[in-house]
C-alpha cells in the first residue's frame, strides 16, 4: 500500500469508504501537467520533480487520510464549565477551486458540558489541521471544525473563527494581496447566549488583524 487509509471526507471523515493516497498516480499527473505547460519534464531540474510534488501533496492533504475521531478520542473530565478558548493557531489549507493556498489563524473555544468533559489543548490544534490538510473551502473548514466538537465532546457550546489570505486572491485572478476573510462557526451556548457570545467575541477580537 503506498498510502495511509481514511475515512470518506463526504461523510464529514467519520465513516464511509476506504481510500489511498495514489503515489504513481499523482507522479505521472504532475508529469503531466509540466508537459501540459510546455515544460521537458525530462530536464534535469525537473527529473525528481513528479515524485517531489506527490510526496508534498500527500502531506499537504494528510487530513483526508485520518480520521477525526481519532483526534478527539482521549478526552477526560475537569470541572471547568467556562469557556476554554485557543487562539492564533496558524492554519495553511488549500482552496479547492484552485488547488492554491490559503493560510492564517484559527481560532478554537468552546464551554465544556455539565460532566466537564474536555480535550487537551492541542488536539484542538490537530483538529483544525485535520481540517485544513484537504481541498477546502474557508466556510467549510470552519464549521467542520465547530461540528466536530460538538460531536466528539457535547459541549454547552462552540466558536470557531477563522481568518485567512487566500493566495488564489492574490498572486493571481483579481490580485489583491493581503486582504483577508474571517469566517465563524457558533454553537450552542455561545450562539443562543448573547453574553457567552460577547465574552468569546471580545477576546478573539483582540487577536484579528
Ligand atoms: N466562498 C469561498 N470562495 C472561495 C474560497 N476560495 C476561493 N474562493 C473563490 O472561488 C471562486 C471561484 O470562482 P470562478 O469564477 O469559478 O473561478 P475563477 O474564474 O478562477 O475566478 P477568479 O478567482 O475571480 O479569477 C473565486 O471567486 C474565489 O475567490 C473559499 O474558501 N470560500
Ligand atoms: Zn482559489
Amino acid at each position: 500500500m503506498t498510502g495511509t487509509e481514511h475515512a470518506d471526507p463526504a461523510t464529514n471523515g467519520e465513516v464511509g469508504a476506504r481510500r489511498v493516497f495514489d503515489q504513481k498516480r499523482a507522479e505521472a499527473a504532475v508529469r503531466e501537467l509540466l508537459l501540459a505547460c510546455g515544460e521537458d519534464p525530462d530536464r534535469e531540474g525537473l527529473r525528481d520533480t513528479p515524485a517531489r510534488v506527490a510526496r508534498a501533496y500527500r502531506e499537504l492533504f494528510a487530513g483526508l487520510y485520518t480520521d477525526p475521531s481519532e483526534v478527539l478520542s482521549k478526552t477526560f473530565d475537569e470541572s471547568h464549565e467556562e469557556l476554554v478558548l485557543v487562539t492564533d493557531i496558524p492554519m495553511f489549507s488549500f482552496c479547492e477551486h484552485h488547488l492554491l493556498p490559503f493560510h492564517g489563524v484559527a481560532h478554537v473555544g468552546y464551554i465544556p458540558n455539565e460532566h466537564g468533559r474536555v480535550t487537551g489543548l492541542s488536539k484542538l490544534a490537530r483538529l483544525v489541521d485535520l481540517y485544513a490538510k484537504r481541498p477546502q473551502v474557508q466556510e467549510r473548514l470552519t464549521s467542520q471544525i465547530a461540528d466536530a466538537l460538538v460531536r466528539r465532546l457535547e459541549p454547552r457550546g462552540v466558536i470557531v473563527v477563522v481568518e485567512a489570505e487566500h493566495l488564489c486572491m492574490g498572486m493571481r485572478g483579481v490580485r489583491k494581496p493581503g486582504s483577508r476573510t474571517t469566517t465563524s462557526a457558533v454553537r450552542g451556548l455561545l450562539r443562543s447566549s448573547a453574553s457567552s457570545r460577547a465574552e468569546a467575541i471580545e477576546l478573539i477580537k483582540g487577536r484579528l488583524r
